[in-house]
């Protein structure tokens, strides 16, 4: 029933240099001020070596992207084009897809993230009692002893050693039937940019919040993570919300304070960040505990409704996900590429994502954008399992939409050099395009200083983080009717609404669509100075060569 626990360190490369590059000089002060020596650059650094060694250890020895003995590419064989696909995946789905959900955990720094996600794997049975004792004695150790859970997710000595989740983890776990991905995100705002990355393979985010006295306060305050990151998710695509009102053991249960915690963070979320109200729950719990995270808490008289974490997630995936898996899975085919490495002693490439639309099979040709190389599909692996431990799942015939996978592709279809992290794998047919400058309708967040033309940040969607500037101004809009009520102002400042253009640093190219097409390639946030600016939509694409919108803005 458990497929045990792997920790994904592929996302390492691509996320967090960004994370070091986006530190300005005060907060660099500041977050020196918070660690010890070695500074979070060195912490990120190490930790990214620490990541390689351990992955490559973990695969026996597959080399990274940028490691890799380039394969010479050819074209595929003619034959191979016009092969007929086996499955119909609509009449595959209804007989055989299990549910499943993948969900990002997210919140304030210590909120208790990695605990309350140690604790769910633990009283799932997804990790046995004597790794928990073993955690326990060598956090006990080094003088971390209520860390014991926590390590179940931060698996590295850095990540130990400071308390503090760096990377994302991905674990999977079964619980009825259902296919759990937990993405264990990092809290701390200089790991933001690994959090964009985690949740973007979200179906739901789990919001974890500190009840303890004064500390839901600071994790809500400007400069929390509680904001910024409920923000951040629903800018990404995640419309529903689990709350964990954590650690009520230390204010005894007090049903005062959770429901002064509820009263806040409904307000925040539905009216500030634009959740619905029947998508968020709220769920009491102490994670060090294990009360409601999968065991109810019974002597909690004020919580009627008796609904776990567990609970609640497996309720949403058989109620509420598989509804959209029907929607997701005809649309067409498109894959982010998260990262690609060489499968040693084959000719394969395997490339990693988290299908965003429509499905995949064996044999199906694919396009990747922008290079416009042909490839074709030769096996197909979940990830995040682990497949010593259940094999008959570690390959499939097909998946769709929602599903983290690793494709396998003929090494000789594929020039590695032209193929980057971000880049999109479709339909064969497929013509989304690569652009250099587009116009977006963006929400600018709290900002210190007001955005002026030229202003330069970072552009992230899912695991791409690109150098761009805010090129130009060119409305202010009307926030509840989108209608333009200033024209070419001269600064943004925080709160407003509006179009600007935005242009990619160089010649730099990102494939894109517009919002109205794909949301999960119309949608990004903005970045600078290590803080969130601006989330935004993708109006127009302008093309590099016209300089034109390829699209009219609705
Ligand atoms: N009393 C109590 N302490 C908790 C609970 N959950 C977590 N803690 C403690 O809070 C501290 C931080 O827990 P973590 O799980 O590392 O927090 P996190 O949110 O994952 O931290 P980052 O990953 O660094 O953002 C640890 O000392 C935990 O033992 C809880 O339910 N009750």
């Amino acid at each position: 029933m458990v497929f045990g626990v792997s920790r994904n360190s592929t996302y390492r490369a691509n996320t967090v240099s960004h994370a070091a590059l986006a530190l300005d000089s005060d907060l660099r002060n500041s977050v020196i001020e918070a660690f010890s020596s070695p500074s979070p650059d060195d912490i990120v650094l190490s930790a990214q070596e620490q990541g390689f060694s351990n992955l490559e250890k973990k695969l026996g020895g597959l080399a990274m992207n940028d490691q890799i003995k380039k394969p010479v590419a050819s074209p595929l064989p003619k034959s191979t084009s016009s092969a007929p696909l086996k499955y119909n995946i609509s009449s595959e789905l209804v007989q055989t897809k299990k549910p499943s959900l993948s969900f990002v955990v997210i919140g304030h720094v210590d909120a208790g993230k990695s605990t309350l996600m140690g604790r769910l794997l633990y009283d799932v049975g997804a990790v046995d009692k004597h790794i928990i004792d073993k955690y326990a004695k060598e956090s006990g150790n080094v003088g971390k002893g209520s860390f014991a859970l926590a390590w179940v997710m931060d698996q590295t000595e850095e990540e130990r050693n400071r308390g503090v989740t760096i990377d994302i983890a991905v674990s999977t776990f079964y619980s009825n039937g259902i296919q759990f991905t937990i993405v264990d995100a990092p809290g701390h705002r200089d790991f933001v940019p690994n959090m964009i990355a985690g949740s973007s393979q979200a179906d739901v985010a789990v919001l974890v919040v500190d009840s303890a006295t004064n500390a839901f306060e600071s994790g809500f305050s400007l400069d929390g993570q509680t904001k910024e990151h409920a923000i951040l998710v629903r800018s990404l695509g995640v419309d529903r919300i689990l709350v964990a009102v954590n650690k009520l053991d230390t204010v005894d249960w007090s049903f005062d304070r959770f429901e002064e915690i509820r009263i806040q963070l409904t307000e925040f979320l539905t009216k500030v960040v634009g959740f619905q109200l029947s998508k968020i729950t709220f769920i009491p719990v102490s994670g060090l505990n294990g009360d409601n995270v999968v065991n109810n808490k019974s002597d909690v008289s004020w919580y009627s409704s008796k609904k776990t974490i567990l609970s609640e997630l497996e309720s949403i995936a058989i109620n509420e996900k598989s509804y959209s898996l029907k929607k997701d899975h005809e649309k067409d085919f498109r894959m982010i590429i998260a990262n690609f490495y060489a499968v040693p002693h084959t000719s394969d490439v395997a490339v990693q994502g988290k299908i965003d639309s429509g499905s995949v099979q064996i044999g199906q040709l694919l396009k990747v954008i922008p290079s416009g190389m042909v490839t074709q599909v030769r096996s197909i692996s979940p990830i995040g399992e682990d497949s010593s431990t259940n094999k008959s799942e570690s390959k499939r015939e097909w998946a769709i939409a929602g599903d983290n996978i690793l494709l396998s592709v003929p090494a000789t279809s594929i020039d590695l050099d032209k193929v980057s992290v971000g880049d999109v794998l479709a339909n064969q047919d497929s013509n989304i395009e690569s652009v250099h400058k587009f116009t977006s309708r963006i929400v600018v967040f709290d900002v210190a200083r007001p955005l002026l033309p030229g202003t330069k940040v970072l552009l992230h969607r899912g695991r791409t983080n690109e150098p761009c500037k805010i090129s130009r101004l060119v409305s202010i809009l009307d926030k509840s009717t989108g209608t333009p009520i200033k024209k070419k102002p001269r600064f943004l400042s925080s709160g407003q609404t509006a179009t600007v253009d935005i242009e990619l640093e160089g010649d730099q190219t990102i494939p894109l669509d517009t919002f109205s097409n794909s949301k999960e390639l119309g949608r990004f946030v903005l970045r600078k100075g290590g803080s969130t600016i601006a989330a935004g939509v993708v109006d127009s694409l302008i093309s590099s060569k016209e300089n034109t919108p390829s699209t009219v803005p609705a």
